[in-house]
């Protein structure tokens, strides 16, 4: 089964997401990352509330839709998590969730540019920022792109392949880049040789790094003492940030030492699980 095929709604590490938050009936949760809903009904499952967060504005009309008591849906960047309590009325939560990244959703529709096997625009945007991947491999500079490419995309032939692209300009689809990348890269490797190229726009086009940061600095002023914030990632970019961040900020005690990874089972059910990484900490108590 390939990534795109995956079924569109199961939510990775569902079992020890909800564990490692340490649900309670009555509790304020926050999902970060709505998506499918997966684990916001998880949470509500257990007697939980959830405030839920989505830039994307088709994962919060999907959500509206299914009516569920006790959630609130915020249409807005995680980055802006404590501006957007606030103008609710929340000053405290007991949990934090962040399941990062793209859903399934976005990898299965082509219109949306995410997919480097499916025929689309070259557009990546998880929410409705203006900047698209197609702007940035039309327009940005030879040096611009391979900065991109190597340091969001951890691409060793980044210098190769942003020069490939410049001579092949215009790329307006998906499909259309990945064969320029495929081209550039002699096709030596296992896997999609696009797949780092496109990991790599859709990072940056996102500033999906910058706003993980600000939700992370954002979950420290808005949990309770003792409430707890939990973080899936999909990439060592994100997982090296949150590892250093739990461990280095002072109102924060790591409650996983090593990241928590998916059962074989999981990986075996689900790919997208398969690099997915786990770590949670707890918000120190007032006078720890
Ligand atoms: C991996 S999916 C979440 C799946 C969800 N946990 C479930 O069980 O269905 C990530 C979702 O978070 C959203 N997202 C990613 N980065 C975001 C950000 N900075 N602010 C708000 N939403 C974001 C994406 O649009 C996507 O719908």
């Amino acid at each position: 089964m390939t990534l795109e095929q995956a079924p569109s709604h199961t939510p990775v590490l569902f079992e020890e997401a909800l564990k490692w938050l340490d649900v309670r009936p009555g509790g304020l949760y926050v999902d970060a990352t709505l998506g499918g809903a997966g684990h916001t009904r998880g949470i509500l499952e257990r007697g939980g509330e959830v405030i839920a967060f989505d830039q994307d504005p088709q994962a919060i009309a999907r959500a509206q839709a299914l009516k569920l008591p006790g959630l609130r849906l915020v249409q807005a960047n995680f980055r802006h998590l404590t501006a957007e309590l606030s103008r609710l009325g929340i000053a405290l939560v007991d949990g934090i969730l962040a399941d990062l990244g793209v859903s399934s959703y976005h990898f299965d529709d082509p219109a949306r540019g995410f997919s480097y096997r499916l025929e689309g625009p070259l557009d990546m945007r998880m929410g409705e920022g203006e900047l698209t991947a197609g702007e940035v491999v039309n327009t940005f500079d030879l040096e611009e792109l391979a900065h991109i490419l190597r340091t969001y995309g951890e691409e060793n032939q980044a210098y190769r392949i942003a020069r490939h692209i410049v001579a092949s300009r215009p790329i307006s689809t998906t499909t259309q880049l990945a064969e320029v990348v495929r081209k550039a890269t002699g096709f030596r490797e296992a896997g999609h040789p696009a797949r780092r190229t496109f990991q790599a726009l859709r990072i940056y086009v996102n500033d999906e790094l910058g706003a993980l940061r600000e939700l992370l600095e954002g979950a420290t002023e808005v949990l309770r003492p003792g409430g707890r914030l939990v973080v899936i990632s999909f990439h060592s970019l994100e997982d090296r940030l949150v590892k250093h961040f739990l461990r280095e900020h002072p109102r924060l005690l790591g409650l996983t030492k090593k990241p928590v990874v998916p059962s074989r089972e999981e990986m075996e059910s689900n790919p997208r699980a398969r690099s997915a990484k786990l770590r949670a900490a707890e918000l120190k108590g007032e006078g720890a």
